[in-house]
C-alpha cells in the first residue's frame, strides 16, 4: 500500500491553530503522512501575532530539498511564504521536481489583520507561483489583492475566478468566510469550465482562527489519496465544518477550530 503523503511549505503558528500546525494536525486527521519545510517562526495566540521571525531562504531551501530527495510528496501546499525570495525559491523547486500537484493558498494577513506576506511579494505570488498551481485558494481579501477587482456578488466572485484561471491556475476556490453576512456560506470553485458551489450553514463564532489554512490543508490530503480536486473540495468543506461547528472554545480572542471533530466519532 502507498502511504499518502503531503507536504506544506508555510510558517510556523505557536498558537497551533493555524500554519504548519493546523496542516500537519489535518492531515493526520484524514490519514495522510505529513511533512513541513518552515519558513518563518511566528509568535502568536488567539489575540494576534506578537511577533514574526522569518528563516533565511537557505533554511528554506535546504529543507525541501531534504524532503524532494528522499521522501516524494503526493501533494506539496503552500501558506505563508512572507517574502518575494522565498516564492521566487519555491517557485524554481516545485519546477525543478516536477510537483504538479501543488495547492497555492495565499497568505497574506492574520485574522487580527497583521501582514503574514511583505506588499512588495504580492507580484512574485501573481508571476512565479500562481502559473505552477493546481489549486488556489484564496479568500474574497486576497482575490481582490490579486485580481485588482472589488468582490461584492457572485458574478463579481466568478469574474475574479475566471481572471485568476487566466492568470495560470488550474483551479480556482473563492473562500465564502468574509462574505456579507448570510445564514450560509459558499466556496465557488471554478475549473476553467464549470462553476460549482460548496455550501453550507454559517457558524455565528469569533473561533476561525486558521480556518483557511485547515481548508487548504484538506484539500491538499484528498489530493495526495488521487481524489479529484472536486472530490477533495467536498471532503474539506466537510472538515472545516465540522471543525468550527464543534468549537473548542478557548482563547479570549479569535480561538483555533476543532481539527478532531470530522473523525470524532472515533474517541
Ligand atoms: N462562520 C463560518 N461558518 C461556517 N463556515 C465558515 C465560516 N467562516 C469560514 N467558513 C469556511 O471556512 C473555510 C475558510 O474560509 P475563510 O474565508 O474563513 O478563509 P480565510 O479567511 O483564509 O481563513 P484564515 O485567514 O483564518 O485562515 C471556507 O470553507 C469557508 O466556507
Ligand atoms: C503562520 C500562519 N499562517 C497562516 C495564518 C493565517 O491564518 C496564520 N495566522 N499564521
Amino acid at each position: 500500500m502507498t502511504v499518502p503523503r503531503a507536504l506544506t511549505i508555510a510558517g510556523s503558528d505557536s498558537g497551533g491553530g493555524a500554519g504548519i500546525q493546523a496542516d500537519l494536525k489535518t492531515f493526520q486527521e484524514l490519514g495522510v503522512f505529513g511533512m513541513t519545510a518552515i519558513t518563518a517562526v511566528t509568535a502568536q495566540n488567539t489575540l494576534g501575532v506578537q511577533g514574526v521571525y522569518p528563516l533565511s531562504v537557505e533554511a528554506l531551501k535546504t529543507q525541501i530539498q531534504s524532503i524532494a530527495t528522499d521522501l516524494n510528496p503526493h501533494a506539496i501546499k503552500t501558506g505563508m511564504l512572507f517574502n518575494a525570495e522565498m516564492i521566487q525559491l519555491v517557485s524554481e523547486q516545485v519546477r525543478e521536481y516536477n510537483w504538479e500537484n501543488l495547492i497555492v493558498d495565499p497568505v497574506m494577513v492574520a485574522k487580527g489583520g497583521q501582514s503574514l506576506l511583505l506588499e512588495e511579494a504580492v507580484e512574485a505570488l501573481i508571476t512565479s507561483l500562481l502559473p505552477l498551481a493546481k489549486v488556489i485558494t484564496p479568500n474574497i481579501p486576497e482575490a481582490e489583492v490579486l485580481t485588482g477587482m472589488k468582490i461584492v456578488t457572485l458574478d463579481h466572485k466568478k469574474a475574479a475566478a475566471k481572471k485568476l484561471h487566466q492568470l495560470g491556475a488550474q483551479h480556482v476556490i473563492i473562500k465564502g468566510g468574509h462574505d456579507i453576512l448570510g445564514d450560509t456560506v459558499s466556496d465557488l470553485l471554478y475549473d476553467g469550465q464549470y462553476f460549482e458551489e460548496f455550501t453550507g450553514p454559517r457558524k455565528e463564532t469569533k473561533h476561525t482562527h486558521g480556518t483557511g489554512c485547515t481548508y487548504a490543508a484538506a484539500i491538499t490530503a484528498e489530493i495526495s489519496k488521487g481524489r479529484s480536486v472536486s472530490e477533495a473540495v467536498t471532503t474539506a468543506k466537510s472538515f472545516i465544518q465540522a471543525a468550527i461547528e464543534e468549537e473548542l472554545g478557548f482563547g479570549s480572542g479569535h480561538g483555533p477550530t476543532n481539527h478532531w471533530a470530522f473523525n470524532k466519532t472515533r474517541f
